[in-house]
């Protein structure tokens, strides 16, 4: 199961999902109680060893500021919510960089297909926002069957396996059921949600 950490904004909450073992990290570079700047994202890319993908994230952004904001921070991954083209999969791509596009559950059948990005992002409604939702809806999608793609919204340690398996995740995204307040990470409760993602069946 491929783990991706969301929203993280300090050296130990870094050092905390990666010792766990995730095998993303995400830094939220758009308006957000998680917000890091620029700078802020390339120090703590420091923390961040080969093998573990460091990803920009982004809602309404044009895609052009995206890749701008991603490439000053140092990062080579970007993940774009809102409203996206095929065109911008492109732009991204023609700029040397690879896409998590996010779209929510209740996308239009077309935004399911395959686009040509790197990895597609299953979320709630609201990003970040914590909310579940009814994860097996997405479970027998054949347009999802054989694709890497992430399921995020409203996960935590306590359902990550059950709504992977409902869902037939490849991997799983997390932000907010790993914090203790909103934007503030809890290190035991993101070593945990790692954990289980990790122990949780496969595709
Ligand atoms: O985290 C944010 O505040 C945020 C703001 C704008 C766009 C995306 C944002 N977060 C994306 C994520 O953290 C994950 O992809 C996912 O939505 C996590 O959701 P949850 O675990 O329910 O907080």
């Amino acid at each position: 199961m491929f783990v991706k950490v969301c929203g993280l904004s300090t050296p130990e909450s870094v050092r905390e999902a990666v010792d766990a073992g995730a095998d993303a990290v995400g830094f939220v570079l758009t308006a957000s109680p998680r917000v890091v700047s620029p700078s802020q994202a390339a120090s703590l890319l420091a923390g961040v060893p080969d093998g573990v993908t460091p990803i920009g994230v982004f809602r309404d952004e044009p895609v052009a500021d995206a890749i701008a904001i991603a490439r000053a921070a140092g990062l080579e991954w970007i993940q774009l919510h809102g409203d996206r083209s095929r065109a911008d999969v492109a732009t991204v791509h023609d700029a040397g960089m690879k896409l998590v596009r996010a779209i929510t559950m209740g996308a239009g059948q077309d935004e399911f297909e395959d686009w040509g990005e790197d990895l597609l992002l299953i979320d709630a409604a609201v990003p970040g926002s914590g909310e579940s939702w009814d994860y097996s809806s997405v479970a027998a999608l054949p347009v999802l069957q054989g694709r890497n793609w992430l399921l995020a919204g409203g996960l935590e340690a306590a359902n990550v396996g059950q709504a992977a398996a409902a869902a037939n995740a490849w991997g799983v995204d997390v932000s907010s059921g790993v914090e203790a307040t909103r934007g503030v990470k809890d290190l035991a409760k993101v070593r945990a949600f790692v954990q289980a993602a990790k122990a949780a069946a496969t595709v």
